[in-house]
């Protein structure tokens, strides 16, 4: 049967002998008001090794932002540990960058695009030649060379999040967090940045924790797919992408294999919904 769990290897990729980068054990995060508690995030445990891009996804509501809070350092979880490279995850953490959906409210709408890719490094007190050729090597990266002298209100969305992106890899992250960077752009656009998250990905060899609701784009462009329960969240399945390192939009997404992958997922999805996928993990 398509889909079927037969069909898909779950568990984290046996051929990766890289460090652990990210770990998360036993995370478990209550929201306490006077409304009563809700806890969002119940028992996840999952790591990513260095170089790794792992997608996550879940129904709606199912503690994703909560997740990436935690792992940011921005809420401190109730129980369990966030860890980087070994070091317990107390504050935000300065290996660590995050692309947020909102790009509009993300860059300064009075700096350029240059300024705004700057000041993280210029707050992190690298020298101003380092720092004048880590922005230039990031804005190539992402194309946008020519725009370095406008600002962001001058730009479509999709180049600002381009911006967004450029600043976060100009800084050399060990872990880059995404929460659902393509939200907010249309199609066309959505395509091209995913092709440009996996091209700059293997350029800079970066970690990278990508959180999507969309299903078809956690199987085009990670290596695995976490897929979350219903809230009280548990990780209900770890599933290995075995389509080919060489991704491109057309070939990839009319290979058969990735059907079958995406019907499990949206599969499982539906199963999470209806509250009958927590107990897998
Ligand atoms: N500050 C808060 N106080 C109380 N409950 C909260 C708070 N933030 C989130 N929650 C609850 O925790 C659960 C998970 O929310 P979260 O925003 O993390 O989910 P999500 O998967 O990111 O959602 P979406 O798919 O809509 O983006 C939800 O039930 C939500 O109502």
């Amino acid at each position: 049967m398509v889909g079927d769990s037969a069909t898909v290897a779950s568990g984290p990729r046996e051929d990766v002998g890289a460090p652990v980068a990210l770990s998360v054990q036993g995370l478990q995060k209550i929201y306490t008001s006077d409304n009563g508690d809700v806890e969002a995030v119940r028992d996840l445990t999952f790591e990513l090794r260095q170089g790794e891009l792992v997608c996550l996804v879940g129904p709606s509501g199912c503690g994703k932002t909560t997740l990436l809070r935690c792992i940011a350092g921005l809420l401190t979880p109730t129980a369990g540990t966030v860890t980087l490279d070994g070091a317990v995850v107390s504050g935000p953490p300065k290996k660590m960058a995050v692309v947020f959906q909102e790009y509009g409210r993300s860059l300064f709408a009075w700096m350029t695009v240059r300024q705004n890719v700057e000041l993280p490094l210029k707050n992190a007190g690298m020298p101003k030649g380092e720092r004048k050729q880590a922005v230039s090597e990031a804005l190539h990266a992402v194309g946008l060379e020519h725009a370095e002298s406008s600002y962001p209100w001058q730009l479509s969305g999709g180049m600002q999040q381009r911006v967004a992106i450029a600043r976060a890899v100009a800084y050399k992250p060990e872990v880059l967090l995404m929460d659902e960077p393509f939200a907010a752009v249309d199609a066309q656009t959505r395509a091209d940045l995913e092709d440009l998250i996996r091209r700059v990905w293997k350029e800079l060899g970066v970690t990278v924790l990508f959180i999507t609701h969309d299903i078809d784009e956690s199987v085009y462009l990670g290596e695995r797919v976490l897929i979350l329960s219903n809230s009280p969240t548990v990780i209900q399945e770890d599933l290995t992408i075995d389509l080919p390192a060489d991704r491109d939009q057309l070939t990839t997404r009319s290979m058969p294999r990735f059907t079958e992958l995406r019907t499990h997922v949206y599969a499982e999805i539906q199963k999470a919904k209806r509250g009958k996928g927590g107990d897998a993990a």
